[in-house]
């Protein structure tokens, strides 16, 4: 079985992959500081919930933090037994090597999604990922990751208004009834949900311009299917994206590896 971990800035998702399909996702807040025995008594935990045999015998990591690497390697060496891949490390292979500027290390996340993205949809793809940031990887006509859009991620705007403004509440992201507010909540509401509703089709619409070509829309993450209702802004949601080009990028590695 492949241990697939994907460290985002806010969360950590664990997932088993026993070569058919995913068998659990798990999620843990993501924290540097957690060591590899934590880790592991929370997982066995939730393996002893699910009453399934585990045998890892492979694990890849994304992680956007880099100071988490160094306790999932101890995880994985220590408890099962494996030297884990790690994305966008030297000896991690892609389908296709990322064309940017050089010196740029892409978010390994980016890289693991335009993987997944191309896989499933073939080229000339928008990839819209909703985490901590909300960030758009361009795919190229041969699959190749080739630069994209950061804007800040929807909760973190929303914690933003709470932080910087005396007056101003924290408040759930959600679709309001109307575009004018008539109270506090709904004016924040509505300014970052159609805010957001308007920042991704302003973003596809130029990318598409700079490109020239039809070029589809992948989304992905928590809040993906909220920005989906009824706006016809993407072409497919997929909430198993990463995690899908994660076990990707192992299969790829074990077959052009060394073994
Ligand atoms: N309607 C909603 N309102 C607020 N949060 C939501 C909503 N739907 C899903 N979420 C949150 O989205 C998150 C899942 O998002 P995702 O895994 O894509 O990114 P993340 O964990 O926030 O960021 P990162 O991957 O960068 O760590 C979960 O924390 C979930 O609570
Ligand atoms: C943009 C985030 C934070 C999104 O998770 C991550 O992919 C990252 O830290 N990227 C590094 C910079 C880059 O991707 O160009
Ligand atoms: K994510």
């Amino acid at each position: 079985m492949l241990l697939c971990i994907d460290t985002g800035n806010t969360n950590t998702v664990f997932s088993i992959w026993d070569g058919t399909r995913f068998l659990a996702h798990w999620r843990i807040r993501t924290d540097h500081r957690r060591t590899a025995d934590e880790y592991y008594v929370w997982l066995s935990t939730l393996i002893a919930v699910q009453k399934f045999e585990l045998q890892i015998d492979a694990c890849i990591i994304s992680a956007t933090a880099p100071r988490v690497v160094f306790n999932l390697r101890v995880l994985c060496n220590r408890y099962f037994d494996t030297r884990p891949l790690v994305v966008g490390k030297p000896d991690c292979l892609l389908p296709m090597p990322p064309r940017v500027d050089p010196g740029t290390t892409v978010g390994p996340d980016r890289l693991v999604n335009t993987v997944g993205a191309y896989d499933r949809h073939g080229p000339d793809l928008i990839v819209v990922d909703f985490g901590t940031a909300t960030t758009f990887d361009v795919v190229d006509r041969d699959g190749a990751y080739i630069g994209g859009v950061i804007a800040p991620g929807v909760n973190l705007s929303l914690e933003a208004l709470h932080m910087g403004a005396a007056s101003l509440p924290h408040v759930d992201v959600t679709m309001p009834a109307t575009v004018i507010g008539t109270n506090t909540v709904a004016c924040i509401q509505s300014g970052v949900f159609w805010g957001y509703v308007g920042l991704v089709d302003g973003i596809v619409d130029k990318i598409r311009a700079e490109r020239d070509r039809p070029m589809k829309v992948i989304a992905t993450g928590g809040l993906a299917p909220l920005f989906d209702q009824g706006f016809d802004l993407f072409d497919a949601i997929e909430d198993d994206l990463t995690m899908h080009g994660l076990r990707l990028i192992h299969d790829y590695n074990k077959e052009t590896g060394d073994g």
